[in-house]
């Protein structure tokens, strides 16, 4: 393909982007994939320099675009030498014309900026764009430090005991400590949270919105095997990615129930004051995660975040009342938006006075607002506030 046919395709594919990131769609990742599937035509230089051109846009711009063409227009005025690829040639974008749609402003839309904690200043903003590590979990039942430093010679220990860091790009998923089940890929900050829950022994554990069990599997890993845990969720599809996860693990201890929204509490009723430790890893915008998906920026509406805040207050309500007298609840949200954490924290000790909120002791993070807040710049984790509540 020629520069400028590559530069035509990068259109195309934004403009499948910006649809999804409105209507709430597929992620840019999968659209590319489906986007590169269906050309073989394109080569694998091709592929890259398509997807350098897209992500090139997708970091610039904080506000969603109004279309590819827009996008690459708006690039253009940074960057001279993609000016020239708007040459009209067979297969390349028309020329640019003077009064035609082109994207601007910041990396972050003004009326999110306001909205970020006060501990994100312009170091902080800086790094949420920046190159997100490879992080790893050692699965201390199945592995040992002495494996995976013999895989990996060049690896890094990091604060927490069985965290580890990789160069971002080193192939982790086809090694042999994957595959048997002796490491996962988890940010640093997510094993900090997981540390959180776990000062004292629980019997019963729910993880209400446990995902594909990033941190079930980091709990899990942490407790004897006749602890039960339950790790729910809403999302058929990550839950039932669990299932691979455990057999390597080898973890046997661990149920999964299919939520319905809504109607979360029927299915969870079983468990209603018995549980010694509640994990909310709250569904939330994603602003601490932009290293890793700057186009969730693209998704983002004062409305949606609307929707999420009152979302997360709900089940921060609903899984309170999963907690047993002396129990722990740990609400975690992968945001530095105030009203995603602090502030729910805040709204909820204020109207629950048989809670309250607790000290945490970990070598990572900064306390924030009754909770704890990790951050980019500061720790070297994706962005995450978490608060450890505590029943009397
Ligand atoms: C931040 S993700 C969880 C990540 C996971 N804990 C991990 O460590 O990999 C938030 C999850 O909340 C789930 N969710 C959304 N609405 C929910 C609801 N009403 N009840 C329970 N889970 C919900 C989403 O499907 C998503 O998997």
């Amino acid at each position: 393909m020629t520069p400028s046919a590559r530069l035509q395709a990068a259109i195309e594919l934004l403009d499948e982007i910006i649809i999804a990131a409105r209507d709430n769609g597929a992620s840019a990742d999968n659209i590319a994939k489906k986007f590169f599937k269906a050309r073989r035509y394109a080569g694998s230089k091709d592929r890259r320099a398509i997807r350098e051109h897209v992500y090139a846009a997708i970091r610039r711009f904080g506000d969603r675009p109004a279309s590819g063409r827009a996008a690459m227009a708006g690039l253009a005025e940074e960057q001279p030498e993609l000016r020239e690829l708007f040459d009209g040639s067979a297969y390349g974008p028309a020329a640019l014309t003077d009064d035609e749609d082109r994207a601007g402003g910041n990396f972050v839309a003004n009326w999110l900026s306001a909205r970020f904690t006060a501990l994100i200043d312009d170091k902080e903003k800086a790094a949420l764009f920046g190159r997100a590590p490879l992080d790893i979990r050692l699965n201390p039942k199945k592995g040992d430090t002495g494996v995976i430093k013999g895989t990996w010679p060049e690896i890094e220990d990091l604060v927490l005991p069985n965290a580890y860091r990789l160069p971002t790009g080193t192939q982790v998923e086809n090694s042999k400590a994957y595959i048997s089940g002796q490491i996962e890929i988890q940010d640093l900050g997510s094993q900090a949270i997981v540390a959180a829950c776990l000062p004292r022994e629980p019997r019963l554990v729910l993880d209400m919105c446990a995902g594909a069990g990033g941190k079930t599997l980091g709990l899990a890993a942490q407790l004897p095997d006749d602890i039960r845990i339950i790790a729910a969720d809403t999302d058929r599809s990550r839950l039932s990615r669990i299932e691979p996860r455990l057999h390597r693990s080898g973890v046997r201890n661990i149920e999964t129930i299919l939520l319905s929204p809504k109607k979360e509490e029927e299915a969870l009723a079983p468990f209603a004051g018995k549980c010694d430790l509640v994990l909310v890893d709250a569904p939330c915008t994603g602003t601490g995660t932009w290293r890793r998906n700057p186009e969730l920026r693209w998704r983002m509406t004062p409305k949606r975040l609307d929707q999420t805040v009152k979302l997360q207050a709900r089940l921060l309500e609903l899984a309170s009342n999963m907690v047993a007298p002396g129990g722990r609840l740990v609400y975690a949200v992968c945001s530095l938006l105030d009203a995603e954490g602090g502030d729910q924290a805040a709204f909820f000790l204020k109207n629950h006075p048989e809670w309250r909120d607790i000290e945490v002791d970990l070598p990572v993070g900064r306390p924030y607002r009754k909770g704890t807040l990790l951050t980019p710049y500061q720790d070297g984790t994706d962005g995450f506030y978490f608060t450890c509540l505590e029943k009397l």
